[in-house]
C-alpha cells in the first residue's frame, strides 16, 4: 500500500502493484525500474540504480498489451463482442484512440477484467482539450486547433447517441459495458485514456494479417514519460520458444542513478501532444504553424513585401501547371502549407513563391520541382526573385501574426497571475505558436540580410 500512496487520481484509489503483475503474467521488469511521481509529468518509470545501455527494462508477453482485437484466448473470454465490432465500424480511421477506446471500456466494465490491475491504475481524469472549458478551447487562439478540438467533440456526441441506439434492446448478456451506462463524457476518458498511451506496433489485425500499425496500450511501458532525447526505444522481438511477439523496452543510452526512463512518442507538433496527450512542449522543433495557400493573402502580403504587381491571384498558364504539380491548384488542390518545423518554410510553398514571383518561364522550366522546393538551394531563380520570395513570407507570418488577440508578453503576465491548468496550458500553446512565427520571422531576416548583401556585391561588382 505504501506504493500506491503515490498513485493520486487515478481510476482505484489502491491500484495493485502493476510491477509484480507484469512479472507474474511472464513479463520481466529490470530490478533498477520503479514507479515513481515525476515532478510535473505525473507518474514516471525511474531507474533506482545504474542501468547499462542496451538493457532490457520491460518484456511484455503477447497477451499483456490490450488491443482491439486482443489474444481473448489467453487474457479474457470470449471473442470480440460484435456490437463492439459493429460500433467501431462508426469510428472514422482518423480518431482511431476510439476504436481501441470501445475495448478498453468494456474491459473497465467487466467484473474481473483481465486487464483490471493495469486499467485500475489509469488517470481519472485527462486535461485535453475535449474537457477543456469553452473558455478555454477559444484561448487557444489558433483555428486550425479549435477546428480540430470542435471536430473531436462533436463527434463525441453524435457518437453517444450511435451507442445509446446500438444498446437500446440488447438482453443484459449482450451489454457489450455490462449493462453501464455510456456517454460522450466515458467515451472522451476512453478516447483520451488511449491517445495518450498507445503505441502503434506490429500485430495481428482482427483478419489474422500482421501490421505494423495496430494500436495497442502497454501496460507498465505507458508508465515512461515523453523526450525528443529518449534513454530507451521499444522494440519487438519473437520469442525464442514459439513464434509470439514480444514487446520490449531496451535502454538506448547508459542511464544514471534516479534517471527518469523517456520513450519518444514521435516527432510531433504541439497540436498533436496537446490533443492527444494534453501537454505543449516549448521551443518544439517540429512545432509549426498552418496557412492557406489563397492567392489573395499571396498577393496582400507580397505587396507589403514591396512587390509591385504580384499575381497569385491569377497566375500565368505555365505557372499554373507547376502550381497544379504542388497541388496548389486544379482539382482536389491541399491548401494546407506550414511555416516552422524542420522545413522552414513548406517546400510546396516555397516553390509556388518562387515559380509566381518569376517572370522567365525557360529558366523555371529548366530546374527540377525538388530544387525549388528546397530552402538549402540558395536562390534557384536569382537573388531578386529569392529576396521577395522571402519577404513575402515574412510578410505573411506578419499578417499571421496579426490574428493573435494578444501579445506573448500579456500571455505571460497572464501566466504569472496564476490560472487554471487548462488555460494554462491553452496559454502555453499560443505562446509557443506565436514562437514559431517568430523564429522564421528572424531566421528569414537573416537570409534576407546576407542575399540583400550579395545582390549589393554583385550589382557593384
Ligand atoms: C504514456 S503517459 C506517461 C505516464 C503518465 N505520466 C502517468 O502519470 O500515467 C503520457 C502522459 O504523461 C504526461 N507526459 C509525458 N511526457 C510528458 C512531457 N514531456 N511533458 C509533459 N507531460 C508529459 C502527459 O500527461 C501524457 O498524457
Amino acid at each position: 500500500a505504501s506504493t500506491s500512496t503515490s498513485y493520486p487520481g487515478r481510476l482505484a484509489p489502491y491500484p495493485p502493484d502493476l510491477i509484480k503483475w507484469v512479472r507474474r503474467e511472464g513479463g520481466f521488469v529490470h530490478e533498477a525500474v520503479k514507479i515513481a511521481q515525476d515532478s510535473s509529468f505525473g507518474l514516471g518509470l525511474v531507474a533506482i540504480e545504474e542501468i547499462p545501455k542496451g538493457s532490457e527494462l520491460i518484456v511484455l508477453p503477447e497477451h499483456v498489451p490490450l488491443r482491439f482485437g486482443s489474444l481473448e484466448s489467453e487474457g479474457g473470454d470470449g471473442g470480440l463482442d460484435s456490437v463492439l465490432v459493429n460500433l467501431a465500424r462508426h469510428v472514422p480511421e482518423e480518431l482511431w484512440a476510439m476504436k481501441l477506446g470501445l475495448k478498453l471500456l468494456q474491459e473497465r466494465a467487466k467484473t474481473g477484467s483481465f486487464w483490471w490491475p493495469y486499467i485500475s491504475s489509469l488517470p481519472e481524469t485527462f486535461n485535453i482539450p475535449i474537457f477543456f472549458p469553452g473558455e478555454d478551447i477559444k484561448n487557444l487562439q489558433y483555428a486550425p486547433l479549435l477546428y480540430q478540438v470542435n471536430k473531436r467533440c462533436r463527434f463525441l456526441l453524435d457518437f453517444e447517441q450511435e451507442v445509446k441506439r446500438a444498446l437500446e434492446n440488447l438482453k443484459p448478456n449482450d451489454h457489450p459495458f455490462g449493462g453501464q451506462a455510456v456517454d460522450a463524457s466515458s467515451l472522451g476518458w476512453a478516447m483520451s485514456a488511449v491517445s495518450s498511451r498507445a503505441f502503434r506496433l506490429y500485430g495481428k489485425k482482427l483478419s489474422g494479417e500482421i501490421n505494423n500499425d495496430v494500436p495497442m496500450m502497454l501496460p507498465l511501458i505507458d508508465m515512461c514519460n515523453h523526450s525528443f532525447k529518449p534513454n530507451a526505444i521499444i522494440l519487438q522481438d519473437q520469442d525464442d520458444r514459439d513464434v509470439k511477439m514480444l514487446v520490449k523496452v531496451v535502454t538506448e543510452t547508459g542511464i544514471k542513478q534516479n534517471d527518469c526512463l523517456v520513450l519518444n512518442y514521435g516527432c510531433l507538433n504541439n497540436d498533436l501532444f496537446l490533443l492527444d496527450y494534453g501537454f505543449v512542449i516549448p521551443s518544439n522543433p517540429y512545432d509549426c504553424i498552418e496557412l492557406k495557400y489563397d492567392g489573395a493573402l499571396l498577393d496582400a502580403a507580397s505587396m507589403a513585401a514591396g512587390v509591385s504587381s504580384p499575381n497569385f491571384s491569377v497566375p500565368s498558364p505555365w505557372q499554373k501547371e507547376i502550381l497544379c504539380q504542388l497541388k496548389l491548384d486544379g482539382e482536389a488542390p491541399l491548401l494546407k502549407v506550414c511555416l516552422g518545423g524542420s522545413e522552414l518554410v513548406e517546400g510546396r510553398l516555397l516553390a509556388a513563391l518562387r515559380v509566381v514571383l518569376a517572370s522567365d518561364m525557360e529558366t523555371v522550366q529548366k530546374l527540377d520541382l525538388d530544387k525549388l522546393k528546397s530552402i538549402s538551394v540558395e536562390a534557384p531563380l536569382g537573388i531578386a526573385n529569392e529576396l521577395a520570395a522571402f519577404r513575402t513570407v515574412i510578410a505573411l507570418c506578419v499578417i499571421a501574426l496579426g490574428h493573435f488577440p494578444t501579445k506573448i508578453m500579456e500571455d505571460e503576465s497572464l501566466l504569472q497571475k496564476g490560472v487554471s491548468d487548462s488555460t494554462q496550458l491553452a496559454i502555453q500553446f499560443r505562446i509557443e505558436k506565436k514562437s514559431v512565427i517568430i523564429d522564421v520571422m528572424r531566421d528569414l531576416t537573416r537570409r534576407v540580410k546576407l542575399l540583400a548583401s550579395k545582390e549589393t556585391a554583385t550589382s557593384q561588382g
